[in-house]
This record gives structure tokens, C-alpha cells and sequence, in this order.
């Protein structure tokens, strides 16, 4: 056997990870627009409370600054033994011994908060801090005002701690993300079971009850989406994603007149009435209703519309194409309509303001920093990462861009530089999440028409159609968007109806307990551990670390559990269960099996998008197959007559 150096495989996976995420660089420390103004409350509240003053001192009659620099260390002793009450009567001792002693305030301030006492802790960190520029004491600050509820503020003082230390004060940085993690999607959770927390890779959803398999655990609408290039054949509410499937689109104007009057009458009869109405301008647009004609003009459409803007014409014309890797262009499979979206929904809101600006007696045209602030707001919470240099790959596709976006003759220009093209693709790249409408007019239909017992004869036509191909959009889910990745994971994501509009709903695979964190998988679980890995990295940029990960091999040509290599030309045996780890010894395959091959060898794997939710799914199959058994035996079920 040969012997190699059990730990190189992951030495060689430690060098790369070292270019890989770190979810504290990743997310920003810019204060959010509107800040200023809840720090300015914040500090009100800090006067009205009367925390602004440092906190009066009984000076002893003749102090004594040894004995206390002798109380401060006694007082640090018992602190660092949890003995707070104690170290607090030796702090104060000292500080009315040599008032000017940092030292003792600082640690009475620390002392403080550790009994949970945050007002007393602020005041003696006011005269801790004079002076005093370090990380630790802006961090003590952070942790500070986080006790006594103050967020923002708090934020403000870790972000110091952070450029006084160059970012090298990891707390201070791990610290401010979760105080802003809670800040930001509390009210996004609100009434949920579920709760987003900054930890190990940067946000994640975490349990707040019990969940048990198949529970489903939240739903939600993008906030932003566009159909994918390939699927644009496919007739679809370009804002909401239903599908626009018509009776005609489906069977075909010729198949529809060959039917028999009473086939016909059925197809009228329960195919649901679907009406599109286009974007009266341009016509390249379909929506299912006026409600979402204009909201797609409100958000986007303006900006976009080729009748408006000429240049998005062409943009329209890639996407038609339905290319996925386009030399220059594009290579992603994703629409770059999910990204011009962006752009042009900020534009959009940046032209209300401006326009509100106006009708407010502002006598420019000129938009204000913060009104562009304020209008990439929402897309801040999307994390971004990839490699740089795609802008210049896709150069064409940068340029095409900003024709469409840095030329209006409003003046509310946005050009697109390779950092701006890269953030926003990467954005889209990290976050996106395909989905299609769950109720489709071709799955109401199927439902509907089971009541009537002409039905049958209009089985056949389907049957040599088959099912339909349907529009797939990918979109940005808020809190979706926070779901870290495991190769076990213990949630699905299905297409969901939400509230009459179609979008996704996160399900429990197995049972969760309350605190555990949720985990999705943003590929094909079914594929091999070397697969899943090379394409994380390549397309998330980490190293998987879950337990398949930890408790699946490479092959037989390395031993999973101890990295060892057989003599050349011989191969180690597999696991006759799952076929996904080999040992070279039953020696290695039992610790491995203890350790946590048990637990991943007999799980069923999943893709990313699970469908529909099992009880639509379910009834299709159950119509199906009583048709079915219904056809003339010469027809077979669609997915083999092709
Ligand atoms: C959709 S986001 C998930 C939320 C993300 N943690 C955040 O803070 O916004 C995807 C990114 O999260 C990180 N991530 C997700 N799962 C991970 C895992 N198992 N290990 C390391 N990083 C992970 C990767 O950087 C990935 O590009």
C-alpha cells in the first residue's frame, strides 16, 4: 500500500480555501440610508436617560494610587474568576483611590455589564474611552449599547473598532453583523418560526420551534425575477410568473379543429380562461392582469421598455435568442434580464425621487447621493461573490448594458463599470432561485376535468402531446437568500402558490429541532462528492464541509476515512450500501461509520427545486394513471411516447 500523507487532500483544499468566502470581508459595514436618523434617536434616548455623563465619583479624603493599582488587580482577578459583585466593590475602591485610572473604569465597566447592568457599564465607558482609541474599547462600546438596545449606535462603534484595527478585529466584525443581521430581518421573520443569525457562513435561517419531516416551514414572492432565456418560449406573466398556457397554445389550433364537438366543448369548457394583456407600448411584454402590467412599469418597465429605450431593445433580442453561453455576452443560466432588472429598478426609484424632489420645490434634476442610496437599499442584503475578471469576458454584454442604461435623455444616467457589471451578475449568480408557477392552466385543467366523463376522449390528444414545457424564472428570495448550503440538507425548496402568486415554499425534509440551522442545496445532490465540490467552489466559492462531504470519498483509489492509497493497479472496497466511500481497512470503515457515515449512508439525495408541493403533485399522478388505464392501449403514457 502506499502510504501518502493522510491530511494532503485537505492541505490542497486548506491553500484554496484560502482565496475562498469569508463572510466578514463579504458584508458590508456602509451605514444604510435613514441611519443617521435612528442614531440621532438612539443618542436622544442616551441623554433622556441620562447616559451622556460619566458617573459621579467619591474622591477618599487622601487617595492612594497604590493601593489602587493594588484593588484593580485584586478586582481583575475576581472578575476573570466570575466573581463579578466582588471585582465591582474592588473597581470602585480603586477608582476613588486615583480617579484617573482608566484601567479600574474600564474593568468596572466590564464588570458592569457582565451583571447585566448596561446603563451603569456606558456611563464609566465614557471615561474609560478618553483617550482610549483602541478596538477593545469601541468594541466594549458596541457590546454595550447592544445590551441596551441601541443597534445603530451600536454598529457605529463596531464599525470604529473595525478601521481601527484595519479589520483586523474579528469580534468587533462578527459582532456588527449580527447586530445588523437582527436589525435587518426581524421584521422580515416576524409571526415565522424561523430567525436569520450571522455565524459561521455569514447569515443563516435557524429553527425557532420543532419541525418535523414535511412540514412546510415558511413561503415567499421574489422580490425581483425574470424568466430564464431558455424558457421564454414558454407563454408567461413576465412580472408574477404565472403561466399564460392557453387551450390553443397547448393542444394546437389543427389538433383543436380535428376534435369532435363534444372533446372541444370539454377543452372550452375547463380549460381556464387565460387573459395576457402586452405592454401596450412595446409589445414585448405579457402580463396576466393590469395590476401587474403596472407594477412591472412601476418597478422596472419604464427603464426597460425598447419602445423608451432603445438600446434594451437589443438586450431583448439576446434573450430571445435563449443562448446560454454566448462568447463576449453571457454564460450563465440565468436570464441577463434578472440583471438589467436591478439596474433598472434602482434607476426607476431614483426618477420618483428625484420627480417628488421636484414637485417639493427642489429646482434640480440632479439626483442626490442619498436618493441613490436609498434606492439600491433593498438589493444591499444580497451577498456577492465571485471571481474577478467576468466583465471582461462578458465585455460585450458590459457594453450592451450600459448603452441601455447610460443614456437616458432624463439625465438619470448609470453606468455600468466591470466592478459595477460583477457585483450585480455575482449578486444574481450567489442568490437566484428558479421556480414556475405551481398552478398551472394546464394543471387546473387536468383537475377539473376529471368530474365530466367525456373527458377520456380528450386523453389520448394529451397523452401524444405530453406535458407541457412551462416558463422557469429565476428570482431573488429575501429570506431564501440567506439558506447556507449542505449536500445533506434538511430543507427543500418546492414552487409554491403564495397568496394567489406563484414563488417558492421551504420544506422540512427530516425532523428539525429549535435551534438547529436550516440547510438547503444549490445543486444536484445526487452527483458524486468530487462533482459537488468542484462545482460549489467554482460557482459559490467554498469548500463544502458537510457530514457527506466529511463521510463520503473520491473513489477506491483513496482510503475516506484515513486518505491512505492502494499499491498501484488495486482499489479499496466501497460501501455496499450507499457506494460512496471506500476504506482500506473494516478498521477504518467502522470509526468512519461511528463517526458519521452511518448518519448520511442510507439518505435519499435531492435536487435543488423539488416541483410542486406533494399533494399537487400527487393529484396529477392520480389523474393521470385513471386516465390512463382509461386510454385505448395502442396510446402509451406521454414520457414514453416521446
Ligand atoms: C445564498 S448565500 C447564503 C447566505 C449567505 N451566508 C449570506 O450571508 O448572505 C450563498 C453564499 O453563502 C456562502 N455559503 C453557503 N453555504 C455555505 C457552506 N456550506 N459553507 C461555506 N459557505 C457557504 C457562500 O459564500 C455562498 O456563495
Amino acid at each position: 500500500m502506499e502510504k501518502t500523507d493522510p491530511q494532503k487532500r485537505n492541505d490542497e483544499e486548506e491553500e484554496e480555501r484560502e482565496e475562498s468566502y469569508d463572510p466578514l470581508k463579504l458584508c458590508s459595514q456602509e451605514p444604510y440610508p435613514g441611519d443617521q436618523g435612528l442614531r440621532d434617536c438612539e443618542r436622544e434616548f442616551l441623554g433622556y436617560y441620562g447616559l451622556n455623563q460619566p458617573p459621579p465619583v467619591e474622591l477618599e479624603a487622601t487617595p492612594n494610587p497604590q493601593l489602587a493599582f493594588e484593588e484593580c488587580e485584586k478586582a481583575r482577578r475576581l472578575f476573570e474568576a466570575g466573581n463579578y459583585e466582588e471585582a465591582l466593590v474592588h473597581c470602585t475602591c480603586s477608582i476613588r483611590n486615583a480617579v484617573e485610572n482608566a484601567a479600574s473604569w474600564k474593568l468596572r465597566c466590564e464588570t458592569y455589564l457582565a451583571l447585566d447592568k448596561p446603563r451603569e457599564a456606558f456611563r464609566d465607558l465614557l471615561v474609560a474611552r478618553k483617550d482610549n482609541n483602541t478596538p477593545e474599547i469601541w468594541t466594549l462600546g458596541g457590546k454595550i449599547l447592544k445590551a441596551l438596545d441601541m443597534p445603530v449606535l451600536a454598529e457605529t462603534w463596531l464599525r470604529k473598532a473595525t478601521q481601527v484595527s484595519d479589520g483586523q478585529h474579528r469580534e468587533a466584525a462578527l459582532l456588527f453583523q449580527q447586530i445588523r443581521t437582527k436589525r435587518l430581518y426581524e421584521p422580515l421573520t416576524t409571526g415565522l418560526p424561523i430567525e436569520v443569525k450571522f455565524e459561521e457562513y455569514g447569515r443563516g435561517i435557524f429553527a425557532k420551534e420543532d419541525f418535523n419531516g414535511g412540514q412546510m416551514v415558511w413561503r415567499e414572492v421574489p422580490i425581483i425575477s425574470a424568466q430564464t432565456s431558455i424558457s421564454l418560449k414558454a407563454p408567461a406573466c413576465s412580472q408574477c410568473a404565472r403561466s399564460l398556457l392557453t387551450a390553443i397554445d397547448y393542444f394546437g389550433d389543427d389538433v383543436l379543429r380535428s376534435m369532435k364537438p363534444a372533446e372541444r366543448r370539454v377543452v372550452a369548457k375547463y380549460w381556464p380562461q387565460v387573459s395576457i394583456i402586452e405592454c401596450p407600448k412595446c409589445q414585448r411584454e405579457k402580463y396576466c392582469s393590469e395590476d401587474c402590467l403596472k407594477a412591472a412599469w412601476y418597478q422596472h418597465h419604464q427603464v426597460l421598455c425598447p419602445k423608451k429605450n432603445k438600446a434594451a431593445a437589443e438586450l431583448y433580442d439576446f434573450c430571445d435568442k435563449g443562448e446560454l453561453c454566448t462568447e463576449g455576452y453571457w454564460s450563465a443560466p440565468f436570464s441577463p434580464m434578472s440583471v438589467a432588472r436591478i439596474w433598472a429598478a434602482v434607476i426607476a426609484d431614483v426618477r420618483r425621487a428625484v420627480k417628488q424632489a421636484r414637485e417639493d420645490g427642489a429646482d434640480t434634476d440632479e439626483p442626490t447621493v442619498e436618493m441613490w442610496a436609498h434606492a439600491k437599499a433593498p438589493y444591499r442584503r444580497f451577498i456577492a461573490y465571485g471571481k474577478a475578471g467576468h466583465a471582461e469576458w462578458a465585455h460585450k454584454m458590459v457594453d450592451l448594458m450600459n448603452r441601455v442604461f447610460n443614456n437616458f435623455p432624463d439625465g438619470i444616467n448609470y453606468k455600468i463599470d466591470n466592478r459595477e457589471f460583477e457585483g450585480r451578475y455575482y449578486q444574481v449568480a450567489c442568490n437566484c432561485q428558479s421556480f414556475s408557477d405551481p398552478q398551472t392552466p394546464y394543471r387546473r385543467f387536468l383537475s377539473r376535468m376529471k368530474v365530466d366523463s367525456n373527458s377520456k376522449h380528450v386523453v389520448p390528444y394529451m397523452a401524444s402531446i405530453g406535458e407541457p414545457k412551462e416558463a422557469v424564472f429565476g428570482g431573488l428570495f429575501a429570506l431564501h437568500a440567506c439558506l447556507n448550503h449542505s449536500c445533506d440538507n434538511d430543507v427543500e425548496i418546492l414552487d409554491c402558490d403564495v397568496g394567489g402568486f406563484p414563488g417558492i415554499g421551504v420544506r422540512a425534509r427530516r425532523k428539525i429541532a429549535a435551534g438547529q440551522e436550516l440547510f438547503s442545496t444549490y445543486i444536484d445532490t445526487r452527483t458524486a462528492r468530487a462533482e459537488r465540490r468542484a462545482w460549489l467552489f467554482r460557482a459559490y466559492n467554498f469548500w463544502c464541509q458537510c457530514r457527506r462531504c466529511q463521510f463520503e470519498g473520491d473513489g477506491p483509489e483513496e482510503c475516506s476515512h484515513c486518505g491512505v492509497k492502494p499499491e498501484q493497479g488495486k482499489y479499496f472496497l466501497g460501501c455496499a450500501n450507499c457506494k460512496r466511500a471506500w476504506y482500506c481497512t473494516p478498521k477504518c470503515q467502522k470509526i468512519a461509520w461511528k463517526k458519521g457515515h452511518k448518519r448520511i449512508c442510507k439518505t435519499k439525495h435531492s435536487d435543488v427545486v423539488s416541483s410542486v408541493e406533494e399533494p399537487v403533485r400527487e393529484q396529477i399522478r392520480k389523474l393521470a394513471d385513471l386516465f390512463y388505464k382509461e386510454m385505448p392501449k395502442k396510446l402509451s403514457k406521454p414520457s414514453e411516447s416521446k
